[in-house]
């Protein structure tokens, strides 16, 4: 019965969301059958409408068709085109990819992730309202978002999420730059006729038209063009050249397959009818090369003295479907290729029968206009050679994507002139044309720095935008946008200090180093300020990030307020909660010692501003907790939880229990996220663009750099690892043992388990005491593991990787890590920190399983600077895995950008980003890798 109605009412005019979910539930329990017994597939039906829905109603119905399909598991949905389709009106890139983010989006994000939008595509996406502008897909054809961006031009963008008083234009944008605002196509344009290409600038929705406004293409091309996921415009000019062939000049032997460049003259050209439905047109270049066969073949050949040969180059393209044999369309397509023209012709060849002769597919055609320009031309260009995708060969891609370049007009670029002239940029119509069809290899490095520009500049402009909505306030928004149009270096002094932070410092067993004496006054200045802090504090292991971080809470509790400190396990947090408590038991006597308490199981009541600090993992952010004056919040390791988890806290601030926002006095808390493991800077700026950046670059004072061995773990190899750790325990060191996996498996029996080595362990070293330590052990018998390695009672701790980040055990002088291979670089630098922490040597063995791994891991041997082993591990291995999964899931996607070596565009996006907010803004030095910088 759904059915009826929805067929029906789908052939009528009125087609409407109701209509579309009983389309989609029925689909999506048959799956894509033919449901009416006839040749009209249903799908066919429902796609046209889909997106014209979906962009009326701002996705409301794709959403609906995510929760229609969730009670299907995945291997059970059918994945029929309409499914397809709606995951891509949705932003996603396939089906599975709206499983698979959707899901997370829902289960996971009550916030905005920028990550997750970046990984769709680039656009600036201002909390949960939908992706506005730049690149958002889900334009074509949307007239309501048309009229959205067109009549409220740039207040729309930020209207939903700010005051009324701070739009857009407050921020000089539209003024400075009107070309970020374009207006959108008229009506009429949105039409998908074939070749409707407006040739005037509809400005940059053209990229997202639909795919059917490329020139000539045939109904079928489109259909396969949809399908395999090039709905755009942009998805067909952003597939890109796998890479370029190197032409060679055709003046020696053409071998069959081999890419070649040739100057010739046009001798004909002919569209010719092959069938009922099918034509090609061949148009015969006659060139003059040189003839090897009168020449020896060590002869330098000179075309110019030497004997000459004419040879026949044949082009030809294939057209299939019956409105190409008309005699108007052959005749169209053969006149484009003039008789007597001088061309520059290069591509594949291939020899045909007759001598002389053969033929090309895959070619790019160029009409010379002057002698120069033939003489320039023969020296080679580069020939795009693309990847196949979903059926489409390479050569057919190549062939529309040129339709489509052939109809882009030259002033569609939406940056602003000033931008891509002070950063030497291409404008997008030259870098779309130097990247597809570059006349030198040149052009095609300049076309792709210009796309990865974009890729990074709507990123960083996108953060800036989430920065300044997470701000309650249109007086914190002032404020922060004041503090980039004035970036300087700033520290408050100890003279400023409160006098509860004072009394911690002089609690501390120790002096602080000048880095952290540094990194603490910038805090503190921050902390003063009327704007959140957004900061992330750096520092290589063992640096002494924690006390700073200690320090920074006392100074918001010494003026009333409250802090938070989330850690990432509940180890940390014990750990954490430990030392500040043996701190605060220092101090002088205070009747105002901050009253400090620990997030377990049961919350503690916060409402009563009691308790003034209070440490935990992320139940930190759970509803259920609430502060009553939250002034600042620690993230350690912090890309750990991610941009969502970060941002909690300032939505935590600035809404009521009962969710109503509270008034304006009331402040989103200032955030300090603390990394351990070194980022390279251009990752730090990809994942954390939007925050202020304070490194630690010293270590504390009397640290012995760690000794570390690399050991092949042979039979040898290992009685060596036992007799130095023997010695290490009888001179009274301690010792890690650090596994990667717990327990020994069959799949992967060369890998030593923490659990399975634990007796072998125990009966070699009977003398001294042995713990175990791994993820699955409840939390308080970790702690307890812990604590008893701490004190002294166990003196061999076999652990898993859980160790890697925070434990502190100064006289811990020993780490042994087994199957080192199996670690990254980041990671094991990381491990080692867990030694060297006191004033004892310390030592740290690397054991590989094979002699093949060994030489990866040398690079540990020769270098502690965490930064140096993280950029190492950022080029060998990529992001990802420096990262991790888990934490590289927050980094956005760059189809064309490579962060390990796009660091210095990333930066110069970063730059333009902050330099759009307001023209004024003076020139920031992002590249320096000082302390204390907005970056
Ligand atoms: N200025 C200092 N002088 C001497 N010891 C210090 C100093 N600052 C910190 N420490 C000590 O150094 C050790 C490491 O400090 P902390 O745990 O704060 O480092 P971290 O940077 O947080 O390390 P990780 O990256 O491993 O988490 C601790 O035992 C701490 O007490």
């Amino acid at each position: 019965m759904a059915l009826t109605v929805a067929v029906s009412q789908s052939c009528g005019m009125c087609f409407g969301g109701k209509q579309l979910r009983c389309a989609i539930i029925l689909k999506a329990g048959r799956g894509c059958r033919n449901v009416l017994g006839t040749n009209m597939r249903f799908s066919n039906l429902l796609l046209p409408k889909i997106p014209k829905i979906c962009s009326r109603s701002k996705h409301k119905y794709a959403e609906c068709m995510l929760k229609l399909v969730e009670p299907y598991d995945e291997s059970s949905i059918p994945q029929p085109k309409l499914l397809k389709k709606a995951s891509v009106v949705m932003g996603y890139d396939s089906l599975n990819d709206l499983f698979k983010y959707g899901r997370a989006d829902k289960d996971a994000m009550d916030d905005f992730d920028i990550s997750l939008a970046c990984k769709r595509f680039p656009c600036i996406t201002l909390g949960s309202s939908p992706p506005v502008g730049l690149y958002d897909e889900t334009k074509a054809g949307g007239s309501e978002m048309k009229s959205l961006l067109a009549d409220q031009s740039c207040e729309a963008v930020v209207s939903n999420s700010m005051d009324a008083e701070l739009r857009v234009d407050r921020f000089g944008l539209s003024e400075a730059w009107p070309s970020l605002y374009p207006a959108l196509p008229n009506e009429s344009s949105t039409s998908s006729e074939v070749g409707s290409l407006p040739s005037e600038a509809p400005i940059e929705p053209l990229l997202d038209k639909c795919i059917s406004c490329v020139p000539g293409l045939s109904k079928r091309l489109y259909h396969q063009l949809e399908n395999c996921g090039f709905y755009t415009l942009r998805k067909l000019l952003h597939h890109f050249p796998r890479t370029y062939a190197d032409l060679q000049n055709a003046q020696i032997d053409l071998d069959d397959g081999q890419y070649f460049i040739f100057i010739g003259e046009i001798i004909s050209s002919r569209g010719m009818k092959a069938g009922c439905s099918f034509s090609f047109l061949e148009v015969i270049v006659g060139c003059e090369i040189a003839d090897t066969e009168t020449t020896s073949g060590d002869e330098v050949v000179n075309i110019d003295s030497g004997q000459k040969k004419k040879i026949y180059l044949h082009l030809k393209k294939f057209f299939r479907g019956t409105r190409f044999t008309s005699i108007p369309f052959l005749k169209s397509i053969e006149g484009k290729h003039k008789v007597g023209e001088f061309v520059c012709v290069s591509g594949k060849v291939r020899a045909m029968r007759s001598n002389n002769h053969y033929e090309m597919r895959e070619y790019n055609i160029d009409v010379l206009k002057d002698e120069d320009d033939l003489s320039l031309r023969a020296k080679g260009r580069p020939y795009p050679i693309y990847p196949s995708k979903g059926g489409l060969n390479a050569s057919l891609l190549r062939d529309t994507i040129a339709r489509a370049l052939q109809a882009l007009p030259a002033n569609f670029d939406p940056v602003p002139k000033e931008i891509t002239q002070e950063f030497g940029l291409l404008c997008l119509f030259d870098a779309y044309m130097g990247i597809h069809q570059p006349k030198h290899i040149d052009e095609a490095d300049l076309a792709r720095k210009r796309l990865i520009f974009d890729e990074f500049f709507y990123l960083q402009l996108g953060r800036l935008y989430q920065m300044l909505e997470g701000l309650g306030t249109q007086f914190e928004k002032e404020g922060l946008l004041d503090k980039y149009r004035k970036p300087r270096l700033n520290a408050a002094y100890m003279e400023g200090w409160s006098s509860l932070t004072k009394k911690l410092l002089r609690a501390l067993p120790y002096s602080l180093t000048s880095s952290q004496l540094s990194a603490i006054s910038e805090i503190i200045w921050d902390l003063k300020q009327p704007v959140p802090m957004n900061r992330l504090l750096q520092g290589d292991v063992g640096c002494g990030k924690t006390v700073v971080a200690f320090l920074a809470c006392m100074e918001v509790i010494g003026s009333g307020y409250q802090a938070a400190f989330m850690v990432p396990t509940e180890l940390l947090a014990t750990q954490h909660y430990e030392h500040l408590l043996k701190l605060l038991d220092n101090m002088e006597e205070d009747e105002h010692k901050p009253k400090i308490a620990l997030l377990t199981g049961s919350t503690p009541d916060l409402q009563t501003g009691d308790i003034t600090l209070v440490i935990g993992t992320h139940s930190l952010i759970a509803e259920k907790v609430e502060f009553s004056a939250l002034r600042l919040a620690i993230v350690d390791e912090q890309q750990r939880f991610g941009v969502v988890q970060r941002g909690r806290f300032n939505s935590m601030a600035m809404v009521n229990s009962d969710g109503s926002p509270k008034d304006d006095q009331h402040m989103a808390p200032h955030v300090l996220a603390m990394s351990a493991t070194p980022i390279p800077r251009t990752l730090a700026l990809a994942l954390y663009g939007d925050m202020s950046l304070t490194q630690i670059t010293d270590l504390p004072p009397g640290r012995i750099p760690i000794k570390t061995y690399i050991i092949e773990g042979n039979e040898k190899g290992y009685e060596n690892v036992y007799k130095m750790m023997l010695d290490e325990l009888q001179s009274g060191g301690k010792v890690y043992l650090v596994y990667p996996v717990i327990e020994q498996s069959e799949q992967l029996p060369q890998l030593r388990a923490a659990a399975s080595d634990l007796e072998t362990i125990s009966q070699r070293f009977q003398d001294y005491s042995c713990g175990l330590l791994h993820g699955k052990m409840k939390s308080d018998e970790k702690d307890e593991a812990l604590r008893r390695f701490r004190s002294g009672e166990t003196h061999i701790l076999l652990s898993t990787q859980v160790i890697e980040i925070g434990v502190d055990v100064p006289d811990a002088s020993m780490m042994i890590v087994m199957n080192a291979e199996r670690f990254g670089i980041a990671q094991l630098h990381q491990l080692r920190g867990r030694v060297g922490r006191g004033v004892r040597k310390s030592q740290c063995i690397l054991v590989a399983s094979s002699t093949s791994s060994l030489s990866r891991l040398k690079v540990l041997e020769k270098s502690s600077d965490g930064f140096y082993l993280a950029n190492m591990d950022l080029l060998l291995r990529g992001p990802g895995d420096l990262l991790g999964k888990k934490q590289s899931g927050h980094l956005p996607e760059f189809p064309v950008a490579r962060l390990e070596i796009d660091g210095n565009i990333l930066q110069e996006a970063h730059m333009a980003a902050l330099r759009s907010w307001d023209k004024s803004v003076p020139k920031f030095n992002v590249g320096g890798t000082q302390s204390g910088q907005d970056w």
